[in-house]
């Protein structure tokens, strides 16, 4: 375990060191949002700065593309890109068949149609984060300002109608005053405690006019690398059902977390 980080820092830190490994020169990476991703493009940074990585990144937020700038890592939109080799990115949530709940950091609307685009999707995590069944973490949905309180109430009834415990939503604040995404929609976090039938749920959800996406993340995600905070590291690939197991070293990292707090 690092000196430098709390426990929860070196956990999110080591699933990115042991993601940043399947990063080839020449790959078009989707490059994720939050304090997990943070970690993630600072080492993709380190990388391209001193060990010569020459890749192309699709940020999935306005803070991660200036995050990759800063880092000296070269961006282009999705729309320039077309297609990437890979994401990596953060999650709130993931269960056995690694389905997600994103969006947490405000994001999920890009980092859903980026992951999409992509031939495969490794998702960084520390341990906190898988649950048996998702849920527990207020699942966000992006809508559009135009009539927000009339799709609220109709998201609200969907619930009712699926039987999904607790029904209760709220309007994602910034101090005293709605959250906007970068694409200048808000986001109703749902509090459903659980959910029974996420793929159900992801569908109906993006049928209500008024919303632009659900973060439930159903069949994206490939590879979970998931960090503890003693530095061991848990891979998971669903699509070849294995799992191994390897502890992260820090001493060629101290230079990585020696000036750079987390997100
Ligand atoms: O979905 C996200 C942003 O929209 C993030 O990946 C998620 O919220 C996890 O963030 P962190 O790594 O800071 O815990």
């Amino acid at each position: 375990m690092s000196d430098t980080l709390s426990p929860i820092d070196t956990a999110k830190f080591v699933a990115a060191k042991r993601a940043v490994q399947y990063v080839e020169s020449g790959m078009k990476l989707g490059l994720g949002t939050g304090s997990t991703a943070a970690w993630m493009v600072r080492l993709l940074g380190d990388m391209v700065r001193n060990e010569g990585l020459s890749i192309t990144g699709v940020p999935t937020s306005t803070r991660t593309a200036e995050l990759a700038r800063q880092q000296g890592i070269k961006v282009m939109s999705l729309d320039e890109a077309k297609w990437l080799d890979l994401t990596i990115d953060g999650a709130d949530e993931f269960d056995s068949e690694l389905n997600l709940i994103k969006g947490g950091g405000g994001a999920l609307l890009q980092e859903k149609i980026v992951a999409t685009a992509s031939d495969q999707m490794i998702v960084i995590s520390d341990i906190s984060k898988q649950v048996d069944t998702l849920g527990a973490f207020p699942l966000p949905v992006e809508v559009i300002p135009f009539g927000w309180q009339t799709t609220k109430a109709l998201v609200e009834e969907t619930l009712v109608s699926m039987d999904v415990l607790g029904q209760r939503s709220t309007l994602r604040m910034n101090g005293n005053a709605p959250y906007f995404t970068d694409e200048g929609n808000h986001i109703i976090d749902l509090h459903v405690q659980r959910i029974g039938n996420a793929r159900q749920l992801a569908l109906i959800l993006n049928q209500i006019p008024g919303v632009v996406e659900n973060g439930l993340f159903i069949d994206i995600c490939d590879i979970v690398v998931i960090g503890h905070g003693d530095g061991r590291v848990e891979t998971r690939d669903i699509n070849s059902g294995e799992t191994t197991e390897d502890t992260v070293r820090f001493a060629e990292s101290e230079n990585i977390f020696a000036d750079m707090g987390a997100d």
